[in-house]
């Protein structure tokens, strides 16, 4: 088998490179290329890893032909076009704890150094002017803190600055109050968190909700000589109406990781007294690099060596134990999924994906991905786990899922339903000695069929002579038939026949069949 290849794009740690070999991985670290490098070079490789510096854009996908997965060694992925990456079906990974307590300590370390104006007090005594009255500071005991955002780093935080004897108030509208109690900060709105707050600092993602956070407006209602804190993301601060506040002196100091635009060398706020700043040096520790370095190469590697998925933004979580035991399940999904799509003409409003039984003890999502996988593959080639429910939103179909852990007439079923202009149609599947898919029933007829290979599907009028008038006319055209399998409502009513041929059936045998006496439908299907 020929090994995955990975590209380590940024600078990283070398524990990622020694990983990846390690787990049969064959990686080259080529770091600071130009995106035309990038894009010219990427065509080759199975896996990208990356910190911030790479810019993971639709030219670069469109150019990664054999990549399966993208890893980010660190938290925010947006330098990834993970909408893109997803149409494309690959995987996209974080490392979402390595670096959580380097980034709360590089904000608690922001923090006083505003507090003690530390950067300017140093570089004025480097300079000879012994500045002793220049430099009246505040204490941090006693003072409250306005954490917006409280997630992994926000709570860390929460936490170093209640042992600094501060007080903490939180805004994060995903905030639980028992959380909150739980981490021993009272939950707050924004409006009272900027009224009452003598320190701000952020960590939220920059999304929608919370570009411009601290807007010209927001800052205005802030308490005068509040100073504010940024380690999450460039745009939470609108850093002109910034700049005016710490002109005016109604904010007292920031300390900015990360800007709007990067790298950052150039600034109104450079050089403005009380500002300072450090070129996203958050996640910037021996510690939290060799993390997000082991981490990264280890998801990686478990992904293009054995399918496990962990931390993916685009996937559900599969583990490597788990792996073996759904791959069964993902086959017949499939297969059902790609059943239904090859005998479903016009469009299709809803899937249901019904699992029963030892079925129903599994991870859901894979078997429903496989599912849309197989469906939305009778439509388009480039089609697969991580893009098939993506695709299916795009396309408007509404997926349902169902699950029930009762056994019926077998220990595990996996039922597809699709919801058509004719009505609701369902194919139902089983695994034979828990790792062989059957097609067990077929819009409503109880049948048994392997589905594999090229196969015919005939709905016919249940009657003496029609087994023997299609066994002729399929040899009669060189078609070997390899399986049978009939299924029937009832005796003298609607019949069902699949069976699988060693080699494809030419349109006009399909012609041919569908001329016979009672036949009411044919078609050639594939798995
Ligand atoms: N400076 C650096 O080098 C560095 C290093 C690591 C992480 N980061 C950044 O720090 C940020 C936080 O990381 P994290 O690991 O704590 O993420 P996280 O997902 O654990 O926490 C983010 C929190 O923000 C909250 N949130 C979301 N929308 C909000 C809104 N509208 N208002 C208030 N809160 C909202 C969420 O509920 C969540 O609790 C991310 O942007 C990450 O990229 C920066
Ligand atoms: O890789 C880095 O140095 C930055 C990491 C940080 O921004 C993150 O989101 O994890």
């Amino acid at each position: 088998m020929t090994k995955p290849k990975v590209l380590i794009s940024d600078k990283m740690d070398p524990n990622a490179a020694r990983i990846f070999t390690e787990m049969g991985c064959d990686v080259d670290v080529i770091t600071g290329e130009t995106p035309e490098q990038l894009i010219a070079r990427i065509g080759q490789y199975d896996g990208l890893a990356i910190r911030s510096s790479t810019r993971v854009t639709k030219e670069v996908l469109d150019a990664a032909t054999n990549l399966k997965v993208i890893g980010r060694a660190g938290i925010g992925v947006d330098n990834v076009d993970i909408p893109c990456a997803s149409g494309k079906g690959v995987v996209v990974m974080n490392t979402p704890f390595g670096n959580s307590i380097t980034t709360a300590e590089h904000a608690i370390a922001l923090i006083f150094a505003l507090a003690r104006q530390i950067p300017e007090a140093n570089t004025q005594t480097q300079a000879g002017l012994w500045p002793k009255n220049g430099f009246m500071g505040v204490e941090v005991t006693g003072k409250t803190l306005g954490l917006i955002g409280a997630g992994n780093i926000g709570s860390i935080v929460a936490s170093r600055a209640l042992g600094l004897r501060m007080k903490v108030v939180a805004f994060d509208p995903f905030l639980s109050p028992e959380r909150a109690v739980e981490l021993g900060v009272e939950k707050v709105e924004l409006e009272q968190l900027l009224e009452r707050a003598d320190f701000i600092t952020l960590h939220t993602p920059l999304t929608e909700q919370t570009r411009n956070i601290l807007s010209r407006e927001n800052l205005a209602r802030t308490k005068k000589g509040v100073r504010i804190v940024n380690c999450a993301r460039g745009g939470l601060v609108d850093e002109a109406a910034l700049k005016e506040a710490l002109d005016s002196g109604h904010v007292a100091g920031a300390a900015l990781d990360v800007f709007e635009t990067e790298p950052a060398k150039a600034s109104p706020l450079f050089g403005t007294p009380n500002f300072i700043c450090t070129p996203h040096l958050g996640a910037s520790t021996t510690e939290a690099q060799v993390n997000v370095a082991l981490q990264v190469a280890e998801q990686m590697a478990d992904y293009l060596v054995n399918g496990g998925v962990t931390n993916a933004l685009n996937m559900p979580s599969l583990s490597a134990e788990e792996a073996p035991k759904l791959k069964p399940y993902m086959a017949l999904a499939e297969k059902l999924g790609s059943l239904v799509g090859q005998l479903t003409t016009g469009a299709v409003p809803r899937i249901s994906i019904h699992t029963e039984g030892a079925a129903a003890e599994l991870n859901a999502r894979p078997i429903v991905a496989a599912v849309l996988a197989g469906f939305l593959r009778t439509q388009t080639d480039s089609v697969n786990m991580v893009n098939a429910p993506f695709l299916a939103k795009e396309r408007g179909i509404e997926v349902r899922e169902v699950k029930s852990e009762k056994e019926g007439d077998y220990h595990t079923l996996v039922r597809v339903s699709v919801k058509t202009a004719d009505g609701e149609r369902s194919v139902v599947g089983t695994l034979f000695a828990n790792s062989e898919p059957r097609l067990v029933e077929l819009f409503g007829i109880k049948v048994e069929a392997e589905l594999a290979g090229h196969m015919m599907y005939i709905v016919n009028e249940d009657a003496p002579g029609f087994i023997g008038r299609i066994g002729t006319l399929l040899g009669e055209n060189g078609i070997n038939i390899g399986t049978f399998n009939l299924g029937r409502r009832e005796a003298g009513g609607e019949a069902v026949l699949l069976l699988s041929v060693d080699s494809p059936v030419a349109a006009a045998v399909i012609e041919q069949a569908r001329s016979l006496p009672g036949v009411k439908r044919v078609m050639a299907l594939a798995f």
